[in-house]
């Protein structure tokens, strides 16, 4: 509306020019005017003083200086003189449009005023809201040691591990998840572990996982199917961990791992696959995706699933993905016939007899006895399943009761190192069965519970952490001696046969033993009788109670949420207007003025918002606008003019207006001498990541960004999730997190490895308060100076003689450049429309602190160096055939009917748990990373029959 009003003055001012001609008043007492609130009623306030000025207009001197005339940018005077009658209109008959929507015929005004270029009036530190100082609450963070000070020696691993993880990895301390983990896994035993961000995890599962196979005897080759399967939610994350396992298995060059997550064709990857592999490692959509589609993939052999980032992977999205996964190890386990011998004599590849293949089968069952209980999980018809992530959910608590056996559960947080052992159940359960029986005999006993806390178990599960290390642990000691089969097979036989006595108690058939089977029968149970369905929950809470289910439990209740102790935190409360400006200013102080070389990842919320922000700081920070500018007007010399619409044919007029007047000086308005908005390019480097970019541009980013030695990466919440890029200094959330977790997630680029770093939360005074929140979680941040979050840009615009006015002369470039071409501001409207959306989705949990009612989308539209109305927005938005309407989904792969159908993990879980498991919805709102990356197998054979028809 500042627009409007300027223009409506500077097009009066021509007009009367050409017929008087004479001037008594000067143009500078005009060329401010304070900036009307967009609404009809107070346009119909003003139009009166305007009218009431008419004399002074007429009475204009024409020779006034041209720097101090608002230039009308293009647009004819007639379109100016209807734009006058038609708000003189509006004014006066206010009340004869009552059946007429006001507010868009304003609108319709403004659009017609397009485009805003030229003189523009800043109202950047106008009208702000005060920034509030809240400081900080007294906050006791968790801290988790990340080193023990002890070394790989001392675990009992392979040499050439050992000496491979010196030479080629450089690491010889262990950490304290590394120190808890692998002796757990090298036991064979399904494991959960919670530690923090960078603390090691993946070396912690990987190294066990390649020291159990190597120890296969005789030695395994890629023809003997994947062994492991490890599912991850990202495919950086994918292309990492592979990378990881392809270092590790080089002093053991006969196991292969191999990559499912994109980059390649279907073909390709199906010729991999064919070719046989030991470790498969992806991303759950990719996986799922060959699993329908690709015969040679087979889990018959697989001994081991690992699902990194397990609460991520239970997101909606991925969760049937993952499922359907699970689902077909089991359903391909219990296909494959188990046979020792035929495995020996494929193995050896030569004829042997069957005595011979037994003398090996046995020589090797000695040797391997000697190492790892995993190894002969790889060897046998048991899968170890592996849960890992810095943060806990319900979801995957319900995982956890649904996959895994005799669970151990590894917490690293604040010295508990908590190592609660399922096995001490059979104890527990004991007690309490004597406890039972001893309470038949005498009602006066003590109460259960007070008995079995007293047990060295119940110690552990309450985090009595006196006793609780590794030394003590009574699990790994009660394991130990014992076969991991023998243990497993006794126990699942008791499952499978308390199961189907149950089953076949209420009279249906089932001589499945996995969980999907077990499900499937317990919900037909539910509908035809709830009553008997809450008996096996019962028995199922009597057998299966335990120290694992009670430490799961507390950690996910108390959602205590650990963060390196090397990051320093702080937020920084900003008004919506100087947002963008700041975000320039903390750029410039931290990539450009840090004689270091800083490299920083920003998050925002939508693809959209990575795409637009990410070419415009690089177009005008780097001065990389003129460059393009040059480009464009070569093309254009060099195309031929194209036929074109009437409105393309305005657009096209208004965009050569504003670039003749632009030839000028862009900042007139605001300074006496225009070069004082004049901004010096800086040296950037700026890389951008998302869901929804192509893939090879996505492998090339991440792989550019973790090479370089600074720079700066701006990205949505696809990067949050394990990546681990050297050297990352800064994280700067620019949008709030969805959730306390995602918040832990985003800072945890940053400070890996014990190294320092930092981290900025950027909030709006009317989010000030998601502090609070974060500080309930035990996070510990320090608000920031707001005052001093300008300071920088001084070193972007050097003329400017504080940080105000190179705020000012930065924030009228980066509008100048958001309105330079159609493409441009409909980039910037996707955004700003994208942004909206996704501020009105955040959680339930978070919504009274990010709560979009108190936007001010005026402001916010400044925010995206958009000068004209949000409903204008809106409208463009609406029209715009680019913008993304509905949520991604796994639609490449899955039709949508079909994934309708798609049985993904029971929500609702007896026994164990015993309670209902919602999933979080994603954050993604606008990611497209549940997809496979490959195009639907239909259209491909649709495609080929297309071909061959073209053949013939
Ligand atoms: N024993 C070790 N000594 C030194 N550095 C290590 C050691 N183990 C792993 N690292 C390094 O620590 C970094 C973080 O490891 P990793 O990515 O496995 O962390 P993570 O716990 O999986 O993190 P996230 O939760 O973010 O996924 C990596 O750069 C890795 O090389």
């Amino acid at each position: 509306m500042d627009d409007l009003q300027l223009n409506i003055s500077a097009a009066k001012k021509i007009n009367r020019n050409k017929k008087s001609g004479i001037n008594q008043k000067h143009a500078s007492e005009y060329k401010f005017l304070s900036k009307p609130v967009v609404t009809g009623k107070i346009i119909a306030r003003k139009r009166p003083q305007n009218v009431r000025n008419t004399t002074t207009f007429i009475n204009r001197n024409t020779e006034e200086p041209p720097l101090k005339v608002a230039k009308v940018s293009g647009a004819p005077v007639v379109k100016s003189i209807d734009l006058e009658s038609n708000l003189r209109d509006l004014s006066e008959n206010k009340g004869k449009f009552k059946e007429k929507n006001y507010q868009e015929l304003i609108d319709n005004l403004q659009i017609k005023q397009k485009p805003r270029s030229g003189a523009w009036i800043s109202s950047l530190f106008k009208n702000n809201p005060d920034v509030p100082h809240i400081g900080q609450k007294a906050v006791k963070p968790i801290v988790e040691k990340v080193f023990t000070g002890q070394t790989f020696i001392d675990l009992d691993l392979h040499p050439h591990s050992i000496a491979n993880l010196h030479q080629n990895l450089n690491l010889k301390q262990l950490m304290t998840v590394q120190q808890n983990a692998i002796p757990v896994i090298l036991q064979g035993r399904d494991v959960l572990i919670r530690s923090q961000t960078g603390s090691g995890k993946t070396l912690a599962y990987a190294l066990p996982i390649i020291e159990g196979l190597q120890a296969i005897r005789p030695k395994i080759n890629r023809h003997d199917g994947i062994k492991v399967v490890v599912v991850v939610p990202t495919r950086e994350l994918a292309v990492q961990t592979y990378e990881l396992f392809v270092k590790l298995v080089k002093p053991f060059i006969w196991i292969v791992p191999g990559l499912l997550s994109g980059g390649q064709k279907r073909k390709a990857e199906k010729a991999r696959l064919r070719k046989g592999l030991s470790i498969l490692v992806g991303t759950p959509g990719r996986i799922n995706d060959h699993l329908r589609h690709t015969h040679s993939i087979n889990f018959a052999k697989t001994g081991c699933l690992v699902l990194d980032e397990a609460d991520r992977l239970l997101d909606m999205g991925y969760e049937k993905d993952v499922a359907a996964i699970v689902k077909a190890i089991e359903d391909h386990k219990k296909a494959a016939t188990y046979d020792p011998i035929a495995l020996i004599k494929q193995t050896v590849k030569k004829n042997v007899t069957n005595d011979e293949a037994t003398k090996i089968l046995n020589e090797n069952v000695e040797e391997s006895k000697v190492k790892h209980y995993l190894t002969e999980v790889f060897l046998s018809k048991e899968r170890q399943t592996i849960l890992l992530s810095a943060t806990l959910t319900k979801a995957v608590e319900n995982l956890a009761g649904i996959t895994m056996q005799d669970p151990v559960f590894i917490d690293t947080s604040e010295g508990k190192v908590l190592v609660a052992d399922s096995l001490k159940q059979h104890e527990v359960v004991d007690n309490k069965e004597q406890n039972i029986n001893t309470k038949v005999k005498s009602d006066t006993d003590p109460p259960l519970n007070n008995t079995v806390a007293k047990t060295e178990e119940e110690k552990i599960a309450n985090h009595d952490t006196s006793t609780n290390n590794y030394e003590t642990r009574k699990g790994l000691k009660a394991f130990k001696g014992l076969n991991h089969l023998n243990l497993q097979d006794n126990d699942k036989d008791k499952n499978i046969e308390s199961l189907v006595n149950v089953v076949s108690k209420n009279g249906i058939d089932s001589d499945s033993d996995s969980d999907y089977e077990y499900f499937k029968v317990q919900k037909e149970l539910e509908a035809k009788n709830p009553k008997k369905a809450v008996q096996i929950e019962e028995t199922q809470v009597v057998e299966t109670e335990n120290i694992f289910v009670e430490a799961l439990k507390t950690a996910v209740v108390e959602d205590e949420l650990v963060l390196p102790a090397t990051v320093n935190q702080k937020f920084l409360i900003v008004p919506m207007k100087l947002r963008l400006v700041t975000l320039c200013s903390l750029i410039i102080e931290h990539c450009v003025l840090n004689k270091k070389g800083g490299k920083m990842i920003v998050f925002m919320a939508t693809t959209e918002m990575v795409d637009y922000h990410s070419e415009l700081l690089e177009t005008v920070l780097t001065g990389k606008e003129a460059k393009v500018k040059k480009k464009a007007a070569k093309n254009k010399t060099a195309n031929p003019k194209k036929r074109k619409t009437n409105d393309d044919d305005r657009e096209e007029n208004e965009h050569k207006s504003s670039s003749r007047e632009n030839s000028d000086s862009d900042f007139e308005m605001e300074y006496d001498s225009p070069e004082e908005g004049g901004l010096v390019p800086v040296d950037l480097d700026v890389f951008s990541l998302h869901g929804s970019m192509p893939h090879e541009r996505r492998m090339e980013v991440f792989k550019q960004f973790r090479a370089a030695r600074r720079g700066l990466l701006i990205c949505t919440d696809v990067a949050a999730r394990g990546l681990d890029v050297p050297r990352v200094d800064l994280v700067l959330q620019y949008c709030a997190p969805a959730s306390a977790t995602d918040y832990v997630h985003r800072v945890g680029r940053t400070g890996r490895a014990a190294q320092v770093g930092a981290a900025i939360l950027m909030l709006l005074p009317s989010e000030a308060e998601f502090v609070r929140h974060l500080e309930q979680k035990r996070i510990r941040l320090r608000q920031s100076d707001e005052s001093q979050s300008l300071e920088a840009l001084r070193s972007l615009a050097p003329a400017a003689n504080n940080a105000a006015r190179a705020a000012i002369a930065v924030q009228t470039r980066l509008e100048h450049t958001a309105h330079s071409h159609r493409d441009w501001l409909a980039r910037a409207s996707r955004a700003f429309t994208s942004w909206v959306r996704f501020y009105s989705g955040y959680p339930r949990e978070v919504r009274m602190w990010l709560d979009a009612r108190q936007l001010h989308l005026g402001h916010a539209a400044k925010a995206f160096a958009l000068r004209e109305t949000p409903a204008a927005l809106a409208r463009r938005a609406k029209s715009d055939p680019n913008m993304k309407k509905e949520r991604p989904m796994n639609r490449l792969t899955v039709r949508e009917e079909e994934e309708k159908k798609r049985p993904g993990f029971p929500k609702v879980k007896p026994g164990l748990f015993g309670h209902r498991v919602m999933n979080k919805q994603s954050s993604m709102h606008t990611a497209s990373e549940f997809d496979s990356g490959l195009p639907p197998v239909d259209t491909y054979n649709q495609k080929k029959k297309f071909k061959n028809k073209r053949s013939k």
